[in-house]
């Protein structure tokens, strides 16, 4: 037997949750983005989401916008510094106030460390570590003038103990909960709190488009005991938590949300 799917998150949380915030997501058009952008707007916020391609963002805005809240859309270059900053620019100017920020965009690819050419590591740990970087000096700034806000990464499972051909993806993703602690304990002085949410192994396409269905059934019976894979819908409650006023006291957090990949394989 499987975990059951984890329920809609208006079957958790109060419809109003995050009513009068403003959520900025990047990497929202796709995967769990896209789940983590529409569910803020389930429970009353204002969304952002950007990426670097408009095709997938601007369904998911109307999308938002249905929901009866304010949406924008806008690209960006998480690797760029100066594409960050117009990126906030665009969207303070057209939905105000950010209060929340999720450094969801991401990239990997599987790759044995000694075939890892330097700009394949570079792509990698550009995008996951100094997009993060970036997203969080640039908003965090914001966030620090407006007296305080909520900073939520995404990381990943697999580098918490290393893990085979996952040698620019693991180090990006430890660099990024290293400095979600870095912050927390800089900013909670600020109102500004700053975690870490690290999926297993959670179906999307672009992590599909990275393992395959091969090895995602390897995955499932060698690593999983939840017996099935992730969906982007598994992330949604604990980074709504995180983003509310219910984690007031939370920060420098990590939480998993593996389906218990990182517990050790039975002993018999
Ligand atoms: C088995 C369990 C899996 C669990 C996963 C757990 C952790 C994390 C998961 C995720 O992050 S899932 C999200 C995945 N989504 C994406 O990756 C979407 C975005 N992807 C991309 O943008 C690309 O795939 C990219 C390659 C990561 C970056 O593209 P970019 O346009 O920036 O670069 P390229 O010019 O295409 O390539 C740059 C550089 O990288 C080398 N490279 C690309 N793919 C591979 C590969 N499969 N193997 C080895 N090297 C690769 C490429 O050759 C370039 O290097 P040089 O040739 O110029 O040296
Ligand atoms: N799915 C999984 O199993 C796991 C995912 N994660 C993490 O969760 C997050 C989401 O993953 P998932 O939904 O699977 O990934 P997707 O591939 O669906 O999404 C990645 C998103 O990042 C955006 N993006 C990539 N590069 C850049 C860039 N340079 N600048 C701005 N945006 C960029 C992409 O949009 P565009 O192409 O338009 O730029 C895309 O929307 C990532 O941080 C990932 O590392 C962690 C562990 C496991």
């Amino acid at each position: 037997m499987s975990l059951p799917e984890t329920p809609p998150s208006m079957e958790l949380f109060a419809p109003d949750l995050l009513a009068g915030e403003t959520a900025l997501v990047t990497g929202g058009g796709t995967g769990i983005g896209k789940e983590l952008a529409l569910a803020y707007a389930d429970h009353g916020a204002n969304v952002a989401i950007a990426s670097r391609s408009m095709d997938h963002l601007e369904p998911v805005a109307e999308a938002i916008e249905d929901r009866g809240v304010e949406a924008c859309a806008t690209t960006v270059d998480v690797r760029d510094r100066d594409d960050v900053e117009a990126m906030l620019e665009t969207v303070l100017a057209e939905v105000g106030d950010v209060s929340i920020l999720v450094n969801n965009a991401g990239a990997n690819f599987l790759c044995p460390a000694e075939e890892l050419s330097a700009n394949g590591w570079r792509s990698v740990v550009g995008t996951i570590l100094d997009g993060t970087a970036n997203c969080t000096f640039t908003v965090g700034e914001h966030l620090i003038d407006r007296g305080g806000g909520a900073i939520v990464s995404m990381g990943a499972t697999n580098s918490v103990r290393g893990a085979p051909y996952h040698a620019h993806s693991g180090a990006g993703k430890a660099g990024v909960h290293n400095l979600m602690q870095t912050v927390a304990a800089e900013w909670a002085r600020h109102g500004v709190r700053a975690n870490t949410v690290a999926p297993g192994v959670i179906r999307t396409e672009g992590v599909m488009d990275v393992m395959g269905e091969t090895v995602a059934e390897q995955v499932i019976d060698e690593d999983l005991a939840a017996d099935r894979l992730g969906t982007p819908a598994d992330c949604v409650p604990v980074t709504l938590f995180l983003s509310s006023p219910a984690a007031a006291y939370v920060t420098g957090a990590y939480y998993a949300v593996d389906g218990g990949q990182l517990l050790a394989p039975t002993p018999m």
